[in-house]
């Protein structure tokens, strides 16, 4: 596999090995040993996510705080995601700063979210599977986030205006100015 730090330092893009023959093709989706010598992040998850979405659904932007911090694992079964990382991490260097990655069901990209990163993703085909790996548990009551049409962020999704689909929970998330880290 082929692994490259982002410029936010811990967040990590992984080109998983593919091979391919007449039957189609096989990846190690995740291995342990090789994803910590490669990132040298503890490769030890305790939870898997999945979710499916249909075009013009954003996700976040979402993250647990504290001690339920969650670092993620991500990856697209079915269908094509623009995947975001924002570094919140109080006295980074790069803290506001996000990266956009292109996952597919095509590219079997991963993309590897630290604990204190802020997540989401917008879904750019018809339908989307997304899985991910945790490496803490759910915590309702830990969950922060911030709004993902954020005017100092200016994330670009890659959907147009009014055709965004928002949960309830999401359209009440607070803007980045706001944002508290505890
Ligand atoms: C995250 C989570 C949710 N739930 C329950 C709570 C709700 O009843 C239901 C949907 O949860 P939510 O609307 O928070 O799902 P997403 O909007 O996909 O949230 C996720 O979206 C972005 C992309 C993330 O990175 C996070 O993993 C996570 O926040 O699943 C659970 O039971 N366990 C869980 O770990």
């Amino acid at each position: 596999m082929q692994v490259q730090e982002t410029k936010l330092k811990g967040c990590f893009i992984i080109e998983p090995q593919i091979f391919k023959d007449n039957r189609g093709y096989f990846f190690e989706s995740f291995n342990e040993q090789k994803f910590e010598a490669a990132t040298g992040h503890n490769g030890h998850f305790v939870q898997d996510n999945q979710s499916a979405s249909s075009y013009g659904v954003i996700r976040g932007l979402h993250l647990q705080k504290g001690e339920h911090a969650q670092a993620k694992l991500v990856r697209v079964l079915e269908g094509k995601v623009l995947d975001v990382a924002v570094d919140l991490r109080p006295g980074s260097p790069t803290y506001g700063e996000w990266v956009a990655v292109e996952l597919s069901a095509e590219n079997n990209r991963q993309l590897y979210v630290p604990r204190g990163f802020g997540h989401g993703f917008s879904v750019l085909s018809e339908t989307a599977v997304f899985a991910y790996k945790c490496d803490n548990g759910y915590n309702k009551e830990a969950e922060g986030g911030v709004q993902y049409n954020d005017p100092t962020l200016k994330i670009d999704w890659q959907i147009p205006a009014g055709k965004e689909v928002i949960s309830e929970k999401d359209a009440l998330l607070r803007p980045f100015s706001e944002f508290n880290p505890e």
